[in-house]
C-alpha cells in the first residue's frame, strides 16, 4: 500500500476488500479495473470485473440461501441487521475514511452517512417484525379469508455512486428484513464502501448466500444488470440512479415481470415566498443544494424566489455561497468536495454557459478549479436572472450550481415548479399556514420540504411521482416492495 494513499490510515486495514462476495466467499478475478480518487485521479485499488458466470453463481447462492433465510423467525433475523448497524457505527471513521477516498464528499458528510445509512438496518430490523396479514370478515359461513404476507424471493440491488453505503442500507434492510437474500451491483465508481459493508455483515454473522456483492465497471455492469434482470429466479429489483437507465433497466425486467422499486432523476424546485423566513431559506438552499457538492436527487435544481424578496435573498445566498470552501474531502473545513469525474464536469461546465449565453447573471463561481494534484473541481455558482429555456431547468445538474428564478406569484410558482416530467423532491419557505396546505398540496412531488432544505431519514417514505421512479424507500412503506401478498380461502368450516 502506498504510504501516501488516503487509505493507508485505515484503523482496520481488513475493511479495505478488494474482492467481491458470492456465496460467503470472497471472489477474485483475473480480471480488474481501478477504483480511483477524484480529488487527485490516484488509483486506490483494483477490483474484480465480473461478468455472466458471477452472477450466475451468485443468484445460485441467493437462491440456495432462500429458504433457510426467510424461515428464521423475523426477531432472528433483525438480531443479524442489528449488529450490522453495530459495526457500521463502530467502524464509521474508517468506513468514511473510504468512501471520501473513492466518493470525494467531504470526511463529515461521508460520516454522517455512515450513521445514515445504517440507521436503515436497525429501522427496519424493527419492521421487519412487524410485517402483519389480516383476516378478512366472511361473506361465506362455510369459509375464512386471511392474508399472509411473505417474502417476495431474491432481490437484487443496483446502487448509485453518490451515496456509497446509504442506497445500499436503504434497498437491502428491508429485503433482508422480510426474509429475502440479496445481489447487489454497486457502481464503479465506489465499490470500496460497499464491500467494506459486506465485510462487516459477515462479521455480524450473515450467512452465505445471504449478501452477495459483484463488482464491474460500466461495461460489465451493463453485463451484469442484463443477467439479473433476465434471471426468472431474482423476483425483485431495486434501482437508484438515472431515469434513462432505469428505463433501460425496467424494459429488461418485463419479460420476467419483475417487481421494481426504482428511485430515478429530480429536478427538485426550491421556492421562496415573499412571506419567508429569509435567512432560514439561504440555510436550507446552501443544505440543499451544495451537499455532496450538488450530486445528489434531492438536491435544489431550481430556485425560485419571489419577486419581493429576490434582491434580498441573492445577496444573502452569495455571501453564503461565496464562503464555501472547496477542496479535497480530507482537508479540514472543506464543504464541497470534487465531482465524480470528467463527464460530471463537463455536464455542469455545459449548463452554466448554456445558462449565461441566455442570459443569466453570474454572481460567483462558475468555472472549474485547476489544483496541482489535479480533481474534479467546480467552483461553487450562483446564477441570478435563470430562465425556463436554459438547460439548468430542464434537467437535474447533479452539480453546484445554483440557477435563481425570478416569479410573480403563487400560482406561477406551484406552474413552474410542476412543469417538469421529474417529480421526486421539491421545497418551499413561507410562514403562512393557508399557503403552506394550498403549495403543499398542489406540488406533484413524491416529497415537499417545508422551510427545511433536508428531508432525508430512515422513518420516513422517500420517493417519486411522475419519472422519477416508482415504490418507496425507508419509513414503514419500505418494506412493503419486499413481500407478495398471499390470500388464503379456508373452506369448509362447519365439518
Ligand atoms: N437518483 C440518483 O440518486 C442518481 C441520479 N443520477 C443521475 O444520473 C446521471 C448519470 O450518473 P450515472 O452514474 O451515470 O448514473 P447511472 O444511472 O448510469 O448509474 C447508476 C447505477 O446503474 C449502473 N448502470 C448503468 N447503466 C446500467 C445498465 N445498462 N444496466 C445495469 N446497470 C447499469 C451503474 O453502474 P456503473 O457505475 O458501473 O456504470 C450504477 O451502478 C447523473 O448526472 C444524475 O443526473 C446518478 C446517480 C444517482
Ligand atoms: O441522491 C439520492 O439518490 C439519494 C439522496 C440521498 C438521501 O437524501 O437519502
Amino acid at each position: 500500500m502506498d504510504p501516501n494513499s488516503p487509505l493507508a490510515a485505515l484503523d482496520d486495514p481488513g475493511l479495505l476488500r478488494t474482492q467481491a462476495l458470492i456465496n460467503g466467499e470472497w471472489v477474485g478475478s483475473v480480471n480488474t479495473f481501478a477504483v480511483t480518487d477524484p480529488a487527485t485521479g490516484r488509483e486506490l485499488a483494483q477490483v474484480p470485473n465480473l461478468g455472466r458466470v458471477d452472477v450466475d453463481a451468485a443468484i445460485a447462492a441467493a437462491a440456495n440461501a432462500l429458504g433457510a433465510w426467510r424461515s428464521k423467525p423475523a426477531k432472528e433475523r433483525a438480531a443479524v441487521l442489528v449488529r450490522w448497524q453495530q459495526l457500521l457505527v463502530k467502524h464509521a471513521d474508517d468506513l468514511a475514511r473510504l468512501m471520501t477516498a473513492e466518493q470525494g464528499k467531504p470526511l463529515a458528510e461521508a460520516r454522517g452517512e455512515v450513521v445514515y445509512g445504517a440507521s436503515f438496518l436497525d429501522w427496519f430490523a424493527e419492521e421487519g417484525k412487524r410485517v402483519y396479514g389480516e383476516t378478512i370478515p366472511t361473506t361465506d359461513p362455510t369459509k375464512r379469508y386471511l392474508v399472509l404476507k411473505q417474502a417476495v424471493g431474491v432481490c437484487a440491488a443496483i446502487t448509485p455512486w453518490n451515496f456509497p453505503l446509504a442506497m445500499i442500507t436503504r434497498k437491502v434492510a428491508p429485503a433482508l428484513a422480510a426474509g429475502c437474500p440479496v445481489i447487489i451491483k454497486p457502481a464503479e465508481a465506489t465499490p470500496l464502501t460497499a464491500l467494506a459493508a459486506a465485510e462487516l455483515a459477515q462479521r455480524a454473522g450473515m450467512p452465505s448466500g445471504v449478501l452477495n456483492v459483484l463488482t464491474g465497471d460500466a461495461t460489465q455492469s451493463i453485463e451484469i444488470g442484463k443477467v439479473l434482470c433476465d434471471s426468472d429466479v431474482v423476483r425483485h429489483l431495486s434501482f437508484t440512479g438515472s431515469t434513462e437507465v432505469g428505463r433501460i433497466l425496467m424494459a429488461q425486467c418485463a419479460p420476467t415481470i419483475k417487481k421494481l422499486s426504482l428511485e430515478l432523476g429530480g429536478n427538485a424546485p426550491f421556492i421562496v415566498f415573499d412571506d419567508a423566513d429569509l435567512d432560514s431559506a439561504v440555510d436550507g438552499a446552501i443544505a440543499s443544494k451544495y451537499r455532496n457538492a450538488g450530486q445528489t436527487c434531492v438536491c435544489a435544481n431550481r430556485i425560485y424566489v419571489q419577486a419581493g424578496v429576490y434582491d434580498a435573498f441573492i445577496e444573502k445566498f452569495a455571501a453564503k455561497v461565496g464562503a464555501l470552501k472547496t477542496g479535497n474531502g480530507f482537508e479540514p473545513g472543506v464543504n464541497v468536495g470534487p465531482l465524480i469525474d470528467d463527464q460530471a464536469l463537463a455536464k455542469v461546465e455545459t449548463h452554466v454557459a448554456d445558462a449565461i449565453a441566455l442570459g443569466a447573471k453570474l454572481l460567483t463561481g462558475g468555472k472549474r478549479i485547476d489544483t496541482p494534484a489535479g480533481g474534479n473541481f467546480f467552483e461553487p455558482t450562483l446564477l441570478a436572472d435563470a430562465t425556463p429555456q436554459m438547460l439548468c431547468s430542464r434537467e437535474e445538474t447533479f452539480g453546484p450550481v445554483a440557477p435563481v428564478f425570478r416569479f410573480q406569484t403563487e400560482e406561477d410558482a406551484i406552474r413552474l415548479a410542476n412543469s417538469t416530467e421529474f417529480g421526486l423532491a421539491s421545497y418551499f419557505y413561507s410562514r403562512d399556514i393557508g399557503r403552506i396546505f394550498r403549495v403543499g398540496e398542489a406540488l406533484e412531488y413524491g416529497m415537499v420540504g417545508i422551510n427545511t432544505g433536508l428531508i432525508s431519514t430512515a422513518e420516513v417514505p422517500f420517493g417519486g411521482v411522475k419519472q422519477s421512479g416508482l415504490g418507496r424507500e425507508g419509513g414503514r412503506q419500505g418494506i412493503e416492495d419486499y413481500v407478495e401478498v398471499k390470500y388464503l380461502c379456508l373452506g369448509d368450516i362447519q365439518k
